[in-house]
C-alpha cells in the first residue's frame, strides 16, 4: 500500500502543553520503518504548519480557546489530504484531537469536491462531543467530533464546505469520560457509543463485529485513535488520562481486527505528550498500533 504520514504538531487544542511534540515522538519511535518493515511504501510529507501558542491569538471566542489558529491548522491539513492522490492510504500524526476536524473532512472531500460517505471509528476516553456551548473548559480538543456532524461553531463545522459526518456512520470505542451537557448531546444527535462496561461485557471482538456491520454502508473508514482510550499504564503520555482503560491487548486486537476487514481508508494518533511520558512508551505502543492496523500479525 502506499502511505503518506502527515504530522500536525498542535498543541493549541488541549489544557496542557506538549502534543505539539506528538509528530516528533512518533518518527522518533521508528513509525516509517515499522510501516516500510510491513512492505508498505512509505511517504513522509512532513509537517502542516501550525501556529505557536506564545504568539497565537488567544482571545477565546465563545467558549473556544485559540479558534483562529486552530482553524487556520485544520484547514491546511484539509487541503493537504483532500489533494492526495485517491488510493493512498494517510496516516495523520498529531497533535492534540482537534486535528481531526481537519483529517476527517481532508479524508472525505479527497477526490469528491461533495465529500465521501465516510464512516469515523473514534476510539478514544473521551467522546469529543462538546460544542462551544457544552464545554467545561472551552479546550477545542473535546469538540471535533460535535463539529464534523454540522454542531458548534460555523467556522469550524463549516470545514467540510457543506459536507458533514452523518451520526449513524460514527462509532465510538473505549469512553469512559463524558461531561454531562455533552451526554445529552450525544443521546440526541443518536451516536453509537461504546464504554469500557461494554469493552469488559462485550469483548472487542463483537464490538468489532457491530461496528463493521453498522458502518457497511459508508464508501470509506477513518480510524482516530487518540492514545488515551489506552489504559494511561500503557499510555503514561498523555493530557487527559482517565483510569480504567482498553488494555495493551484490547488496542492490539481492535487494530487486527480492523485490518482484517479491509475496510479502513485512513487513520489518526493523535495525543500524545512526549512531556508526560516515559522514555517515549506511549509513542512506541501507537506505533504498534498503527502497525497493527496496516497488517502486522504475530505470526
Ligand atoms: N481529545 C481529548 N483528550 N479530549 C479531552 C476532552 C476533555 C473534556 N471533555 C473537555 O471537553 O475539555
Ligand atoms: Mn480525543
Amino acid at each position: 500500500m502506499n502511505l503518506s504520514i502527515l504530522g500536525i504538531p498542535m498543541d493549541l487544542g488541549a489544557g496542557r502543553r506538549g502534543v505539539d511534540m506528538g509528530p516528533s515522538a512518533l518518527r522518533n519511535a521508528h513509525l516509517t520503518r515499522a510501516l516500510r518493515d510491513l512492505g508498505h511504501s512509505v511517504t513522509d510529507l512532513g509537517d502542516v504548519r501550525v501556529a505557536l501558542p506564545e504568539t497565537a491569538d488567544k482571545h477565546s471566542e465563545g467558549g473556544m480557546v485559540f479558534l483562529d489558529p486552530i482553524l487556520d491548522a485544520c484547514q491546511g491539513t484539509r487541503d493537504r489530504l483532500a489533494a492526495l492522490p485517491e488510493g493512498t492510504f494517510p496516516l495523520t500524526i498529531g497533535g492534540d484531537h482537534s486535528v481531526s476536524m481537519g483529517t476527517v473532512t481532508g479524508n472525505a472531500l479527497r477526490g469528491n469536491p461533495a465529500g465521501a460517505r465516510m464512516g469515523l471509528i473514534w476510539v478514544d476516553a473521551h467522546t469529543d462531543y462538546n460544542t462551544p456551548g457544552s464545554s467545561p473548559s472551552g479546550n477545542i480538543h473535546g469538540m471535533p467530533v460535535a463539529h464534523l456532524t454540522g454542531l458548534g461553531d460555523p467556522r469550524l463545522s463549516g470545514l467540510g464546505g457543506g459536507w458533514h459526518m452523518r451520526p449513524e456512520d460514527i462509532v465510538m470505542i473505549g469512553i469512559r469520560s463524558v461531561d454531562p451537557h455533552e451526554r445529552e448531546l450525544l443521546r440526541e444527535a443518536g451516536i453509537k457509543a461504546y464504554t469500557m462496561k461494554d469493552v469488559d461485557q462485550l469483548g472487542i471482538t463483537r464490538i468489532h463485529e457491530e461496528t463493521i456491520e453498522r458502518l457497511s454502508g459508508t464508501e470509506r473508514l477513518h480510524v482516530s485513535f487518540d492514545a488515551d482510550a489506552l489504559d494511561p499504564g500503557v499510555c503514561p503520555g498523555v493530557g487527559t488520562p482517565v483510569p480504567g482503560g482498553l488494555t495493551y491487548r484490547e488496542g492490539h486486537l481492535l487494530m487486527e481486527l480492523l485490518s482484517e476487514s479491509g475496510r479502513v481508508t485512513s487513520m489518526d494518533i493523535v495525543e500524545v505528550n512526549p512531556i508526560l511520558d516515559t522514555r517515549n512508551q506511549t509513542a512506541e505502543v501507537m506505533v504498534g498500533m498503527a502497525a497493527s492496523l496496516l497488517g502486522q500479525r504475530i505470526l
